[in-house]
């Protein structure tokens, strides 16, 4: 209930912080001086907005906490600034975009799946599951046998006359096998559970990857990479070691608990009655605070997530970074996100650390009281020295376990919501059919393209309609060219044909066939092939490049491709040749050169379409011209669709269509359109110019 109270006086807090004048003074404050407490609040009141807490009763306690915050933040910036107070702007900061709710996924956590996954492991697991089973009966059964040892030792001491070895000899010899079965069942279970671990974690990997893979182009542009590789790594990861943590610790330390209950009672009813009333405060206690410990960990794990976002933003955007001068505000950036999560855990190991000691003290203080009462009852002959060292031992045994079990729930709790976000992307079908099977043969396709009345609307912003009623003919080896300003939909149009997409309305026909009826691998791995502005290269060899688009591909053929895309020279001149490394997204090449090993991939698939999206723009005149010619090349004999910036590239196409705001304004071939002289034909054409003078 406090906890809840907590949250919600947070988020009333942050909400007025939002809308006050307030928030103008805790920025001062933070900005000149910052005091631990106001920057965890100010942080919290720029990250998370979207968090609006209810509006509730607890609204009570949300102006004692503002008015402590500013008192406290006042006293400080006094105490610790001696400088002037500046109004500073508002720190170096940009929204993360990331999934809301990231750590509450336990809901989406599918048992049937796991049960799935378990099955072809099911012996493996149930010896794992009978051997940690063993060790807790062991475990509970070892005290008892320590007891019979303690009271041979009494008795020694009274009766000096009986042979030591022959009385202690069985028990030693029984209390020595139940160790060596301790030590043997423990191996067995460890060993076997972390089978079963490894195969189940790594069967979850393989579908989740696949499922990803799956995915459509929609969900690629809402989700983060970062956010996915987190997913295959970090949840998974978290997962198997819940699972192991829960069914070995889990198992035993129940076990341990009903056995050692038992066992407690047994020995002596009196004392476990006395035990037992600490109970209860104990229990709720400890669920109280390790409620807290978990939520402060799971915003932790967050802030802690939110920090590597910032890191992997920077490191994979090194060169913007870099042509910015931005190393500094990134390291700034990331360090605030690194102090917010380093406090957070810092608070943490607070908790902990208190919760431990506190936990200890209550502990040793029953222990204390155990023996005051067993001292007395052994006095008045109830119990023996055995039994009174029996009840430690079981009493201890019942302690170890229910720590156990309180620390397991947190662990249970985060593989809950780590398999939850596994199993929710693993389940997740893509909301495209790509169900249709229809390929056609490579000598019987003509290559006819027709985008029929289309209608479209990203799905992430599915009210901006980009294209409506758009209606475009490509004839079969005829080049056509699509131009128009910025954010027209020209790309749109490429990722239409390609299918990255479904149409909301009308059709993209090839051949007569509406593409949705196409197998997807065929349409875009023979039929299409595309060069884009950016050509993205993995970072391995030239060849390997060259040959992703065919993986059978001869060496003879990769260098044939590269030939056709005039890219043959310049990898020979490389001192490895075709095997020459282009680092990561090709880093180690020029524009030009990444461009003519990208036709070269797209020609060694020979597509009877060759789509060309702004394939030239990104590179400087001269490169343009050598790839400008590896293309004509290339696209010889085949069905051209070019989108274009620039009109020196679609001079000799035999159609221009001009778009503007997904609406085809004006078309025909350069010539007609030269003396047509339109207006957006104009605003292109002067469009052109500057940009030819700026380069
Ligand atoms: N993945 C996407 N999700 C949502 N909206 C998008 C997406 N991609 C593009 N858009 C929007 O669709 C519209 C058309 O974009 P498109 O990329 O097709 O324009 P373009 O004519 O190719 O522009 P440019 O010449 O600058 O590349 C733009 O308003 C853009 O913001």
């Amino acid at each position: 209930m406090w906890q809840i109270m907590q949250i919600h006086s947070c988020h009333i807090m942050r909400q007025r912080l939002l809308t006050s004048k307030t928030n103008v003074y805790f920025k001062n404050i933070v900005n000149n001086k910052p005091s631990n407490f106001i920057k965890r609040y100010v942080s919290e009141i720029k990250t998370s907005v979207d968090k609006q807490g209810n509006k509730s009763l607890l609204l009570l306690c949300s102006p004692w906490k503002l008015c402590t915050g500013v008192s406290l933040g006042i006293c400080l910036r006094y105490l610790l600034y001696k400088g002037p107070v500046f109004c500073k702007a508002a720190q170096n900061t940009r929204t993360i975009q990331r999934r809301p709710n990231l750590y509450d996924d336990s809901s989406k956590f599918d048992w049937l799946k796991l049960f799935g996954y378990l099955r072809p492991h099911k012996w493996l697991l149930i010896a794992a599951v009978a051997s940690a089973l063993a060790v807790a009966f062991l475990n509970v059964y070892i005290p008892a046998m320590l007891g019979v040892i303690v009271n041979v030792l009494a008795n020694m001491k009274n009766d000096l006359n009986t042979d030591f070895i022959e009385e202690i000899k069985l028990p030693a010899i029984e209390l020595i096998s139940l160790y060596i079965g301790q030590a043997a069942f423990t191996f067995f279970y460890i060993h076997l559970l972390s089978q079963v671990g490894e195969r189940v974690a790594s069967q979850m990997k393989q579908d989740l990857f696949e499922s990803i893979l799956r995915q459509d182009m929609a969900f690629f542009d809402q989700e983060r990479t970062g956010e996915l590789i987190n997913r295959l790594t970090v949840d998974v990861q978290d997962f198997k070691s819940s699972f192991k943590q829960t069914i070995s610790g889990g198992l035993r330390a129940m076990t341990q608990v009903v056995g050692s209950a038992v066992s407690l009672l047994v020995i002596s009813p009196h004392l476990t009655g006395l035990t037992l009333i600490c109970v209860p405060s104990v229990v709720i206690g400890g669920t109280f605070i390790g409620s807290l410990l978990r939520k402060l960990s799971r915003e932790a794990q967050t802030q802690v997530e939110k920090a590597t976002l910032v890191a992997e933003e920077a490191i994979s955007n090194m060169k913007t970074v870099r042509a910015f001068a931005g190393e500094e505000n990134e390291a700034d950036m990331f360090s605030r996100e690194c102090e917010i999560a380093a406090e957070l855990s810092m608070e943490l190991g607070l908790g902990i650390g208190l919760f431990q000691a506190g936990t200890n003290l209550f502990l040793n203080g029953m222990v204390l009281g155990t023996m005051f009462l067993g001292g007395h009852l052994m006095s008045t002959g109830q119990m023996t020295a055995g039994d009174v060292m029996a009840f430690l031992v079981n009493a201890q045994t019942v302690q170890r376990s229910v720590a156990q079990l309180s620390l397991l729930f947190g662990a249970v709790v985060k593989g809950l919501s780590a398999g939850g976000r596994v199993f929710e992307y693993i389940n997740k079908t893509p909301t495209m059919d790509t169900s249709g099977g229809k390929i056609i043969k490579y000598h019987e396709f003509h290559g006819d393209i027709e985008f029929k009345d289309v209608t479209f609307a990203y799905p992430a912003r599915p009210d901006a309609i980009v294209l409506k009623n758009f209606n475009l003919k490509i004839p079969a080896g005829k080049t056509v060219a699509i131009v128009g300003t910025s954010g027209n939909g020209k790309s749109t149009i490429v990722a239409l044909l390609e299918r990255f997409y479904d149409v909301n309305e009308g059709q993209v026909l090839i051949d007569g066939i509406d593409l949705r009826e196409f197998d997807c691998k065929w349409l875009r791995g023979r039929a299409l092939g595309l060069i884009s502005q950016e050509p993205v290269l993995f970072a391995t060899t030239v060849k390997e490049n060259i040959r992703y688009a065919k993986p059978d591909a001869s060496d003879a053929e990769v260098i044939q491709a590269a030939v056709t895309a005039n890219a043959h020279e310049f990898v020979k001149s490389f001192p490895a040749g075709y095997d020459t490394l282009v680092g990561e997204r090709g880093a180690a090449l020029s524009g030009g050169q990444k461009q003519r090993i990208a036709i070269a991939r797209a020609v060694l698939k020979n597509p009877p379409v060759i789509i060309l999206d702004e394939a030239t723009s990104a590179l400087d005149s001269a490169s343009e011209k050598v790839v400008q010619k590896a293309l004509e090349t290339a696209a010889k004999g085949r069905t051209v669709l070019v989108i274009a910036h620039r009109l020196s590239t679609v001079i000799n196409a035999d159609l221009i269509v001009v778009l503007n705001r997904g609406k085809i304004v004006e078309m025909g071939t350069h010539e007609q359109l030269k003396k047509l002289k339109g207006f957006y034909w104009n605003l292109i054409k002067q469009q052109d110019q500057d940009s030819d003078s700026s380069r």
